[in-house]
């Protein structure tokens, strides 16, 4: 093994992920010389088991973060290494392969269910993708199954429903089943609470966290609320403008924000309260 790949086996018992100088422009519209940075040499990591929460303004490249992670888009430079292999030096295939323990669930559960599908066939999705029990239907429809009873969205009840059928509460619950079937080891969840009202975004964080208990899961936790964050993240980072410019649990940031930028975006958040 190299000094290299060494270095990094070790950093991975340690750490699920390390994010190191992420850096992604975007070309502005109707320019083809002008582009815009969205993210500025992001480094950041994330602990087996461990809730991170990722605060900041709209507009700050949180999800433009979930989405690099989560492989649904590519950044222009930076190093992500999961379970200590660095995954920019990997082919599509390989880095596939690497990252099938990485899982995503959005803010808008309308919008990220297929209506024509039901409940039973949403939840099998990713192991379809994924090519898993693809000649044992039986166990299949067992893992369906069972990810929605960990999800406690009972099977008999909900397997040959579609999500027009479902509360908001009940389709957030369906796409976070969707992501714990293949048995994550991180998932980003992008703003997932914020189309729901205030007693079932709890409801779903509370559920989140049981999952990450029982199953040793890690969440990448992107939110504009962070009144959410306390209870339920390890540790927060504060972006903005592309950068991470502050980090520390929930309780700090909020009482002892040390850089401007948090200090204006609390003030702001306890103002807004205060209406
Ligand atoms: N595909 C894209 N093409 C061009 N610009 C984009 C693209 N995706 C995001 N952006 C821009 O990048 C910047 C960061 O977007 P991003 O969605 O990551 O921010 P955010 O912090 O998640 O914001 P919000 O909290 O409002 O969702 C924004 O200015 C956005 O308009």
């Amino acid at each position: 093994m190299s000094a290299n790949a060494k270095a990094a086996e070790h950093l991975w018992q340690e750490d699920l992920l390390q994010v190191q100088g992420l850096r992604k422009t975007y070309a502005i519209k109707g320019s083809n010389k002008y582009k815009m940075t969205v993210l500025d040499g992001v480094s950041l990591s994330i602990k087996p088991n461990e809730t991170v929460g990722l605060v900041g303004a709209s507009g700050a490249g949180k999800s433009t973060i979930g989405r690099i992670i989560a492989g649904l888009e590519s950044s222009d430079s930076g190093q992500l290494i999961y379970q200590g292999k660095d995954l920019q030096r990997m082919s599509a295939k390989e880095r596939k392969e690497a990252t099938s323990s990485i899982q995503m669930i959005f803010q808008d559960p309308y919008e990220s269910l297929s209506p024509r599908m039901t409940i039973e066939q949403l939840v099998a999705e990713p192991l379809v993708i994924q090519k898993l029990y693809a000649k044992e239907p039986e166990q299949r429809r067992h893992a369906v199954r069972e990810a929605l009873a960990e999800v406690s969205l009972s099977p008999d009840r909900y397997l040959q429903r579609y999500p027009h059928e479902l509360s908001g509460g009940e389709r957030q619950r369906v796409g976070l089943a969707r992501a714990f079937i293949t048995r994550p080891k991180l998932i980003v969840a992008d703003e997932p609470t914020s189309m729901l009202d205030t007693s079932l975004r709890l409801d779903l964080l509370q559920l989140m966290k049981e999952l990450s208990e029982r199953h040793g899961i890690a969440y990448l936790f992107v939110t504009h609320d962070l009144a959410l964050t306390r209870g339920f993240c390890d540790r927060l980072l504060v972006l903005d403008q592309g950068k991470v410019v502050e980090t520390g649990t929930p309780e700090e940031i909020t009482e002892q924000p040390q850089h401007p930028f948090t200090q204006g975006f609390i003030s702001a958040l306890l103002e807004l309260d205060s209406f």
